[in-house]
């Protein structure tokens, strides 16, 4: 079995629980609260931000010229499917500059991005594939599942086939074979960091998915008098 089909097969369990989670859920029948998904946009577009980055400090750790290059186009991508999505949806949902100038990362957003640089920073580019496959991954299984899906909402019909299109796949499956690549030339001891890597990028991805439906906040708010938030918009 490919290391990939392992790690797949390992994470099984969170992946399903993905899968049936009511977020996902709710998104493929229409039925999921605007006002979830609207949360989810903000907090995904920090994410993606750093997940590009993360894919940039990939195309800075790579072993070899042309994968320099295939990871500065995959943060490229990001880049692009940011830019179209989640502007787009940002418009239409109403969110304002304001609400962009505070935003705040949630607990869970903030700790699964801190996640990817940890791996990043304290190991080398098979840490960063592994801890980036799953985002990747999970996103095109996901968008395959839902993709006969018809729900009202335009704004669901279009994150879905987003997410289940060629130009997703091909993607995916890039790095899924680079990830084995990788896996064939490390030590079995930086194979289990994968492994590890790849199964915690799993869990938070769940949580991500519960984070948003919860609209999840931090247990103490910050307070803010209304004339600092006016300065940082307005500075910002
Ligand atoms: C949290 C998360 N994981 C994966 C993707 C897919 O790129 C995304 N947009 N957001």
């Amino acid at each position: 079995m490919s290391f990939s089909a392992q790690l797949r097969k390992e994470v099984d369990p969170i992946w399903k629980a993905s899968f049936h989670h009511p977020f996902v859920k709710e998104l493929g029948e229409g039925t999921l609260d605007l006002r979830c998904f609207r949360y989810y946009v903000l907090q995904d577009s920090y994410y993606l931000t750093h997940f590009a980055k993360v894919q940039a400090l990939g195309a800075a750790m790579a072993n070899d010229l042309k994968m320099t290059a295939r990871m500065a186009h995959h943060a490229q991508s990001t880049y692009e499917a940011e830019l179209s999505l989640h502007e787009n949806f940002m418009k239409q949902l109403g969110i304002t500059d304001e609400e962009k100038a505070s935003f705040v990362p949630a607990p869970t957003a903030y700790a699964y991005v801190s996640h990817m640089y940890r791996a990043a920073f304290a190991g080398h580019f098979g840490d960063i594939l592994a801890a980036i496959l799953p985002c990747y991954w999970l996103y095109y299984e996901i968008g395959e599942k839902l993709k006969e899906c018809r729900p009202k909402e335009p704004i669901y019909q279009k994150w879905i086939a987003a997410y289940g299109s060629d130009w997703f796949r091909e993607l995916v499956e890039e790095q899924i074979a680079r990830l084995d690549e990788i896996a064939e030339t490390v030590t079995e001891v930086e194979r289990e960091r994968m492994k590890q890597h790849f199964w915690i990028s799993s869990q938070y991805e769940y949580l991500f998915w519960d984070m948003a439906y919860r609209l999840e906040t931090w247990p103490i708010q910050r307070k803010e008098t209304e004339c600092d938030a006016n300065e940082r918009i307005k500075t910002s």
